[in-house]
């Protein structure tokens, strides 16, 4: 029985690795499948991991109709047994919906791979469709962790340092690693997510609290010195 599946987690918890295995694995069975993605982080075209593996891939973009596509192909002869579909929060609806279609009316299994929420903590439309539509969302194996330790389970964008809750939806970037990035992303768990408490801040915070109090004359304020018994 062919299945719409919609495995779903925050970024970099192994979902276009996943995808990237899945595809091998149907494959090396003689299955015949259609690799798709869009805005991935390496380029138009082509399904990248953080693990160094990519693959070509078709480029969706909101023109794309998934249904025609697979159509044309049967009429050429190719009969085609599955799709693999990353990036999947960035589909629209109706693309869901035509995903959804060739489960039910051709019996191709459809294995999407997508984050289900943005750096404001909302469902994207894509992911909101699949999770409103799918046979079964699945969480990936391998969870992201939050710089505490604890399971991440949201994405927070952070500009020039900060953490942010507020821009367009789609803003395309990797999370954060030696090269600082203007826009860049850090999965977080939620209590830390709600407090805006990113690994920069916290690592902030526990430098002040090392620091403070400290000895005036060896570090002197900038300013009038503050009387030492009156300073709060
Ligand atoms: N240098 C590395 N060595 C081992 N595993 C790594 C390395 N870099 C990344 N990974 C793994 O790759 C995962 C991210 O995979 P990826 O498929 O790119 O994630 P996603 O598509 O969910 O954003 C990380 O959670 C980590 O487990
Ligand atoms: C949270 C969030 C993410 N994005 C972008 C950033 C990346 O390009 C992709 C996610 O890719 P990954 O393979 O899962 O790491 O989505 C965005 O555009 N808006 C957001 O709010």
């Amino acid at each position: 029985m062919a299945e719409l599946v919609f495995f779903s987690g925050t970024m970099d918890c192994g979902k276009s690795t996943l995808a990237l295995q899945l595809n091998h694995n149907h494959r090396a069975r003689g299955r015949r499948g259609l690799v798709f993605t869009k805005f991935d982080r390496a380029g138009a075209a082509v399904l990248s991991s953080r693990l160094g593996l990519s693959q070509e891939a078709i480029e969706v973009d909101d023109g794309l109709d998934f249904w025609e596509i697979v159509v044309e192909q049967a009429t050429g002869g190719r009969v085609i047994d599955y799709l693999i579909c990353d990036e999947a929060q960035f589909y629209t609806p109706t693309q869901v919906e035509q995903l959804a279609r060739l489960v039910d009316e051709m019996s191709i299994d459809v294995f999407t791979f997508g984050i289900t929420a943005d750096f404001r903590a909302q469902l994207f439309p894509g992911s909101r469709r699949l999770i409103e539509l799918a046979d079964r969302t699945q969480v990936p194996q391998v969870e992201a962790l939050c710089w505490c330790g604890k399971r991440a389970t949201h994405n927070a964008r952070v500009v020039d340092g900060n953490m942010v809750v507020e821009g367009e939806q789609v803003v395309v970037g990797d999370t954060a690693h030696d090269s600082p990035a203007v826009v860049e992303y850090e999965v977080l768990c939620r209590r830390h997510y709600m407090r805006r408490m990113t690994s920069h801040a916290a690592r902030a915070q526990s430098l002040s609290a090392e620091v403070l109090p400290f000895d005036l004359d060896l570090c002197p304020l900038p300013g009038p010195r503050p009387d030492r018994h009156t300073a709060q």
